[in-house]
């Protein structure tokens, strides 16, 4: 008898999505999902920090207390995790996962050590680098987006070196689109997530 493929189309495969900060991966974002809005959906982050207002557990977070967040650290259930204040954020595999579930199409936007620890999960992504033309067209555009004081743009630059190294390396990247010419980026960005369509 042959065998019956159960992989997962294409079109639902989680999207990684890294680069540099500036590369444009927030700009290419905000576009996908505006020309395709219930196409492609964000995973859910779990906090140890109590809901605000109208918050409701397993829609704006998965809120937990930091007992069961370290437990779900020790067992390897996060993507990526990180303190902010006193409160931990995490991404986690069964978080990405459950965007599945509904049908949609997981998009993640991370940095390069959460790359590293997608690839050893089984979520079967895909990945994209954004690469900045070069590092002094990235300059620019941190500098020209003002959001940063002069600390954090160097800050960010030097990590912006360690990033395009492993932009570079070989069998990571399904994908890398350099981010010149914003118009012929999202061309080929689409296509990448889109890959069904035509045209
Ligand atoms: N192709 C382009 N040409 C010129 N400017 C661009 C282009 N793409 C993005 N920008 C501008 O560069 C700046 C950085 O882009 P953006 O904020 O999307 O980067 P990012 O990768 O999301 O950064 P971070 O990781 O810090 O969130 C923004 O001001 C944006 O408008």
């Amino acid at each position: 008898m042959a065998p019956t493929s159960t992989s997962t189309p294409t079109a639902l495969r989680p999207i990684v999505v890294s680069g540099p900060s500036g590369s444009g991966k927030s700009t290419l974002l905000k576009r996908l999902f505006d020309a395709y809005p219930t196409r492609f959906g964000f995973s859910i982050s779990h906090t140890t920090r109590a809901p605000r207002g109208t918050e409701q557990d397993g829609v704006e977070y998965h809120f937990t207390t930091r007992e069961a967040f370290t437990s779900m650290v020790a067992r390897g259930e996060f993507i990526e995790h990180a303190q902010f204040g006193s409160n931990l954020y995490g991404t986690s595999v069964a978080a990405v996962k459950e965007v599945r579930e509904g049908g949609k199409c997981c998009i993640l936007d991370i940095e390069m050590e959460g790359v590293k620890q997608v690839k050893r999960t089984d979520l079967n992504a895909r990945f994209v680098f954004l690469k900045p033309p070069s590092l002094e067209v990235l300059e620019q555009r941190l500098r020209g987006r003002g959001t940063d004081g002069e600390e954090a743009v160097v800050e960010r630059l030097a990590q912006a070196e360690r990033e395009m190294e492993f932009g570079a390396q070989e069998g990571v990247w399904d994908r890398v689109v350099v981010n010149d010419e914003l118009e012929r980026a999202w061309g080929e960005f689409r296509a990448f997530c889109v890959p069904d369509e035509q045209g």
